[in-house]
């Protein structure tokens, strides 16, 4: 194990110093300025997490997480979005059929959110391809078994899970699904059929916003540019076709391979074409993991300068890919790592302000308790609680320029959009602003101790503002 690590270490270092030196050669292009928007056309910036990893394994394919959790979650942090994890193998449990029994229990979850005024991206999940990848089940997660052709090649026994994507029963399954073997044209067909099931029952729900067409894909034989611009931006046609025949107004959000890009390297996506009336509403949803710290690195000394040099390949990769995809909207749908790493807030910190400068959303990973996430297994808040508290502009009325925060401060540019009635709205963490705030540049309309919320007056001109909160003394 120990020279997987060196060997790994080494390749990771050459991967992303290649990518890294690459993003400084090659000036990045300018963010676009687009944001998923809410239905009073405000620009949305997303905080939520990943819900949750449990919803892999359990047998109902519900994540174990309460309304009580949601609750203590938005009354420590203030976050407005959730990365919500469904299966298709809870979907579609037969070929063709469809389990409303499923939607209601997910139905019953989303209204927990909108209650307290989230925004929901169902995350279609998986790992592996699928839990019938081994025989007890608990390797993969997502694809039903039925979906799941291994043609009878071997899948080994691994220490690291990543290891089963090299195994040729997996690589199998997943070539069968991209239909690379010619032998299985129908299962891409039942993935758009099953989105097309969830959408019908989702496509009125006020607090679905987006549809996140699949997990971390995974191209069996075919890696790289081959695969994402051929089978992966086909299904992804597919499927936002079958979506938009029963809802014409939630996002769809399209993810890169994981392989490479969740390190940096850039995407070979194509375009998606949305057939809606209006404005296109698809969305680009890439991972950040950078290799270093998947080996165990913390964010400190040679680590932290390789995965810096990650971020900034990844930052220019993702602009680039958003851009060619029609100057969409991101969100960073995955990021997250052990906290207990040295460097792990500051890693945090450099994610969230380089997810501000391009103007994406994020959805932590995850909500699991644990050494990854807010609360440990004990229930204990752990120290990603304060990180993740932060000052942010949760839904802003006209186009943000630029924004930035700190524990007590917030400065926010945007240009007003006239035709937007609904005020812009921020959270405010009571941690940082214990006595409410001071307010330079704007026009406050009300503050709610109690929600966090500050809400300004709209502008009457559609002139770039720049509004400047500090705590009040
Ligand atoms: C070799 N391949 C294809 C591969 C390797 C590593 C990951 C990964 O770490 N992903 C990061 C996190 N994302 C999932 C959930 O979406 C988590 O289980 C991983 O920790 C993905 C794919």
């Amino acid at each position: 194990m120990r020279r997987i690590r060196v060997v790994s270490l080494v390749a990771a270092g050459a991967l992303v110093l290649a990518g890294g030196v690459g993003a400084v050669l090659r000036a990045d292009p300018a963010p676009s300025e687009a944001y998923l928007t809410d239905d009073q056309g405000r620009a949305l910036v997303l905080r939520g997490f990943n819900t949750a990893s449990s919803a892999k394994s359990t047998p109902d394919g519900m994540p174990e997480f309460t309304e009580a959790d949601l609750e203590r979650e938005h009354t420590d942090m203030g976050t407005n979005f959730v990365r919500f994890l469904i299966s298709w193998r809870s979907v579609e449990p037969e070929p063709g059929v469809y389990s409303q029994e499923y939607l209601d229990r997910v139905s019953e979850r989303i209204g927990w959110y909108a209650e307290r005024g989230y925004h929901v991206m169902l995350d279609m999940h998986q790992d592996l391809w699928s839990g019938a990848i081994t025989p007890d089940g608990k390797t993969g997660n997502g694809a039903p078994a039925w979906a799941t052709y291994m043609d009878g090649l071997p899948v080994g026994s691994h220490d690291m899970w990543e290891q089963y994507y090299l195994d040729p029963g997996v690589i199998r399954a997943f070539d069968n699904f991209w239909n690379t073997t010619g032998a299985h044209p129908e299962l891409s067909e039942h993935y758009a059929n099953a989105w097309r099931a969830v959408a019908d029952r989702f496509a009125d729900h006020p607090a679905v916003v987006a549809y996140d067409l699949m997990n971390e894909p995974y191209g069996g034989t075919l890696q790289g540019p081959v695969f994402e611009s051929g089978p992966l931006t086909a299904l992804y046609q597919k499927t936002t076709d079958a979506i938009r025949t029963v809802d014409q107004d939630t996002w769809v959000c399209v993810a890169p391979q994981a392989m490479g890009n969740n390190w940096g390297t850039p995407s070979g996506l194509g375009p998606i074409t949305d057939s809606r009336d209006g404005d296109q509403r698809i969305a680009y949803c890439p991972h950040i993991y950078p290799l270093p710290m998947d080996l165990g690195g913390g964010y400190e000394g040679t680590t932290r300068d390789l995965v810096d040099a990650t971020v900034a390949s990844w930052r220019g990769n993702t602009v680039r890919t958003a851009a060619a995809l029609g100057d969409v909207p991101v969100i960073l749908g995955e990021f997250g790592l052990d906290t207990t790493l040295p460097g792990a807030l500051d890693y945090v910190d450099r994610i969230y302000a380089t997810a501000a400068e391009i103007g994406a959303g994020v959805s932590y990973w995850s909500r699991d308790p644990g050494p990854w996430g807010p609360y440990g297994e004990d229930g204990a808040a752990r120290n990603l609680v304060p990180a993740l508290d932060k000052p942010y502009p949760r839904a802003v009325a006209g186009t943000p320029i630029s924004w930035a925060s700190s524990a007590d401060r917030l400065e926010l540019t945007f240009r007003p959009d006239p035709d937007v009635s609904a005020p812009t709205e921020i959270y405010l963490p009571r941690r940082g602003f214990p006595a409410g705030v001071e307010v330079d540049g704007g026009e406050v309309l009300a503050w709610d101790q109690e929600t966090r919320l500050l809400t300004l007056r709209q502008p009457q001109s559609s002139d770039e503002v720049t509004v400047t909160l500090t705590p009040a003394p």
